[in-house]
């Protein structure tokens, strides 16, 4: 059964302990660790600060941070967008509600700082992806699981570089070249933070991205090994 705000598996049935999830669905979770002034929006330059803060460099943090918020902002719109509303009202003529239609109530153009709002992150649910998030940005245990029976062959609930691509290949659905771009980029974000000094990445810390507990992991073991440097230096 997908789970709306804990991310579980068999070996942790309650999701992640001690972690507040504040009533956020498990995809708002994953994100809300970018949202450094906690007002419900992301802002690129807030992309960029959390992805400097995981350890990311200068060059990788700004590219991400751009392309993030240019994919995700105009889709998680609090207000229905123009796009989404011609489409209904092209297809579905007797569906279509003409009081929604006022024009105030319907997003032209991008707002042109791009925030993504977190209220709506599950509208940026994309193509070729694990499913592992639902359409509502609910937590599919099962979906998590068969990621590690399918493509984890050579060590026991990890990954290779060679096994996460051909999970990334074989996860490609037709004709979704946005799709193709944005699953690969995430996994080898998510391999560049998450593997160990033999290249894996465990089944532990995926979850962890999943529910995003994991980037507050990484970002407080910087700080404490920021803070042994200087008490080393003094
Ligand atoms: C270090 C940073 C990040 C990593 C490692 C990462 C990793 C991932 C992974 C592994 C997935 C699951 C893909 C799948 O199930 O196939 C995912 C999905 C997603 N991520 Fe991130 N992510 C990061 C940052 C962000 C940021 C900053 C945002 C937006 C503010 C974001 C928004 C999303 C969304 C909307 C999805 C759902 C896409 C889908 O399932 O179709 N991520 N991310
Ligand atoms: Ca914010």
């Amino acid at each position: 059964m997908a789970r709306a705000l804990e991310a579980v598996d068999s070996e942790h049935p309650e999701g992640t302990p001690g972690y507040d999830n504040k009533g956020y669905s498990v995809l708002q979770q994953h994100v809300q660790f970018f949202d450094r002034n906690h007002d419900g929006i992301i802002y690129p330059w807030e992309i960029y600060a959390g992805l400097r803060a995981v350890g990311f460099n200068v060059v990788l943090s700004f590219i991400s941070a751009i392309s993030i918020n240019l994919a995700l902002s105009y889709v998680t719109l609090p207000v229905p967008t123009f796009f989404a509303r011609a489409f209904k009202t092209s297809l579905f003529p007797i569906m279509n509600n003409t009081a929604a239609l006022s024009a105030d109530s319907i997003a032209l153009l991008p707002n042109p700082i791009f925030p993504i709002y977190i209220s709506k992150i599950h509208k940026g649910k994309h193509g070729s992806d694990t499913g592992v998030y639902d359409t509502e940005g609910r937590f599919v245990p099962n979906k998590f699981e068969e990621l590690w029976t399918k493509f984890s062959n050579t060590h026991l609930q990890k990954l290779t570089f060679k096994e996460l691509m051909g999970m990334i290949d074989a996860l490609r659905v037709a004709w979704d070249p946005f799709g193709w771009f944005a699953n690969k980029s995430e996994w080898i974000l998510t391999y560049l933070l998450a593997k160990d000094e033999e290249g894996l990445i465990h089944k532990e810390s995926v979850r962890g991205v999943y529910d995003g507990s994991f980037f507050y992991q990484v970002e407080n073991a910087r700080k404490k090994k920021a803070l042994a440097k200087q008490k080393f230096k003094m």
